[in-house]
């Protein structure tokens, strides 16, 4: 015990647990190679987060080994994987918890082709209906930052800020993305490389068809509010609008 409360030890057992074992996700989906990407997670009630260690292999990613830091990256002294560096991106994900208190997971990988985008510097254009209802508009370009410092979180929150997109492509590196908590800035990685993917082979056959901003704003509302079931992590309490009401939004 670290004299943070039982409920927060709770916390904090939970979100070591979702961390290390949503590293298997970045895998499973191809969304990394040997080390090279991280999840983190923030700790419900607590200025608190969980990151992976620097440099280590994925399948010696346990629950004990995350490193627990504080909003402005310090690994907090006598808790479990301390003695390891954490990852060379906890600063960024740690400016950007100090700057969106909504934001509840943050990940980077260097996913392929979402990367060959951020080579280019180029934002991905909005062409399909999978990402209006998923990013709500085109995935933005952040600024060339070196890794180690805030450089990184500020990109990535000036650019995020006020934007529909859970996804940022940093210059010359990769994508980072943000989530109401660590499962769902997975998923908005998962999501992103699959839409990078897909403009890019549209684009290589011919030139994409436009979505007008209209229909982007309608599949965005309902993708967001309507999809799937009313208890969704992202949502206000009370989820979305009951059955009977859906058809106005449809
Ligand atoms: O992008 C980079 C380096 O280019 C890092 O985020 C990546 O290699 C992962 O580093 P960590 O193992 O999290 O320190």
């Amino acid at each position: 015990m670290n004299g943070y409360g039982p409920t927060i030890e709770v916390a904090i057992a939970r979100v070591r647990a979702d961390v290390a074992r949503l590293h298997g996700e970045l895998t499973r989906y191809g969304l990394v190679v040997w080390t090279g990407g991280n999840v983190s997670g923030r700790v419900p009630g607590a200025d608190l987060f969980v990151i992976k260690p620097s440099g280590v292999s994925y399948d010696d990613l346990a629950p004990e080994n995350m490193i627990l830091c504080d909003l402005d990256g310090n690994v907090i002294p006598g808790t479990p994987g301390m003695e390891r560096n954490p990852s060379s991106d906890t600063a960024a994900h740690a400016y950007v918890y100090r700057h969106m208190p909504e934001v509840g997971g943050v990940v980077h990988t260097h996913s392929p082709y979402a990367v060959a985008w951020a080579a280019r510097g180029e934002e991905i254009p909005c062409v399909t209906t999978a990402m209006a209802d998923e990013f709500g508009g085109p995935i933005p370009v952040g600024p060339f930052a070196i890794i180690g410092d805030d450089s990184i979180g500020r990109g990535i929150v000036e650019t995020l800020r006020g934007h529909r997109s859970r996804a940022v492509l940093m210059q010359n590196h990769g994508p980072f993305t943000i989530g109401a908590s660590a499962k769902d800035a997975v998923k908005a990685a998962v999501m992103l490389e699959d839409v990078a993917r897909t403009a890019h082979l549209a684009r290589e056959a011919g030139e994409p068809i436009a979505i007008s901003q209209r229909d982007i704003d309608a599949l965005y509302e309902r993708y967001q509010n309507v999809y799937g079931q009313a208890v969704d992590a992202r949502r206000p309490a009370g989820g979305a609008p009951p059955p009977q009401n859906r058809a106005a939004s449809t």
